[in-house]
């Protein structure tokens, strides 16, 4: 099938075999070039509306660690800045490097973070199902939050704390009344432009909203990620999850927008 990962065979060089459009013209992540950036006085703040979110469950997709929202109604949504409607959370993850090694998607000036946190939200006002918006133009709001290494984070430990019970691919636990907003940087000045999913489908649908201040973890906690493996339980070699980044993408004339 269309099996794919991060490894020498089936990693991002590999992935346009199954998935012409990694070659598209709108692909993520890209490298953030911030003095050629276009400030836009028309882009107000991001709003987020987390407060009666509900997560469901944490679980480990083979490919990264995942934390699930209940989305049948507007309990959680962001809107304003570079967004027409209110879109709705629906999960968030996580990509990361190797011990020593950055692994954000997204780079500054060619300098990449230790890792980076993805909210993802899809337009409910616009499209019926989750699948539609994330397979359809502007159907889906990423929000790409850096994370760099320094004190420990006073929040993270309760994702952290939850990784030994989703170590391997296909597990799935439940992770109720965890607010993402804890998660956040004090500023959410970001900068914005027209992009993919960084995975297969690759599916050139997202608006990328990534905010400029970096969430600061400790060692220790962005070493646990490092304790989850792509493989399944059942399988007998141990692939340590880890480099699980695409990337940064031709930007193919695209322009970055930077809010104040
Ligand atoms: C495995 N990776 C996720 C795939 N997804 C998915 C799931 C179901 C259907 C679908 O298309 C119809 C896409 S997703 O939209 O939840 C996202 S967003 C995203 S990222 N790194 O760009 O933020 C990765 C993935
Ligand atoms: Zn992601």
């Amino acid at each position: 099938g269309n099996q794919w990962g991060y490894g020498k065979d089936d990693g991002p060089s590999a992935w346009n075999k199954n998935y012409p459009i990694a070659d598209g013209d709108r692909q993520s992540p890209i490298d953030i070039l911030p003095h050629q950036a276009r400030h836009d006085p028309n882009l107000g703040p991001i709003v987020l509306n987390y407060d009666r979110c509900t997560s469901i469950n944490i679980a480990n997709n083979g490919h990264s660690v995942v934390v699930e929202f209940e989305d049948s109604d507007d309990r959680s949504v962001i809107q304003g800045g570079p967004l027409d409607n209110p879109y709705r959370l629906k999960q968030f993850h996580f990509h990361w490097g190797g011990k020593g090694c950055h692994g954000s998607e997204h780079t500054v000036e060619g300098n990449s973070y230790a890792s980076e946190l993805h909210l993802v939200h899809w337009n409910a006002v616009k499209f019926k199902t989750f699948g539609d918006a994330a397979s359809t133009p502007d159907g889906l709001a990423v929000l790409g939050i850096f994370l760099e290494t320094g004190d420990e984070h006073r929040w993270l430990h309760m994702i952290t704390d939850a990784l030994y019970t989703v170590k391997f691919k296909g597990s799935v636990t439940d992770f109720k009344g965890f607010n993402p907003k804890c998660l956040l940087p004090s500023s959410l000045h970001y900068w914005t432009y027209l992009g993919s999913l960084t995975t297969p489908p690759l599916h050139e649908s997202v608006i990328w909203i990534v905010v400029k201040e970096p969430m600061i973890v400790s060692e220790k906690q962005l070493g646990k990620f490092r304790t989850l493996v792509f493989t399944g339980e059942e399988e007998d070699e141990r692939t340590r999850m880890e480099n699980n980044f695409r990337p940064p993408q031709l930007l193919k004339g695209r322009t970055v927008r930077s809010s104040n």
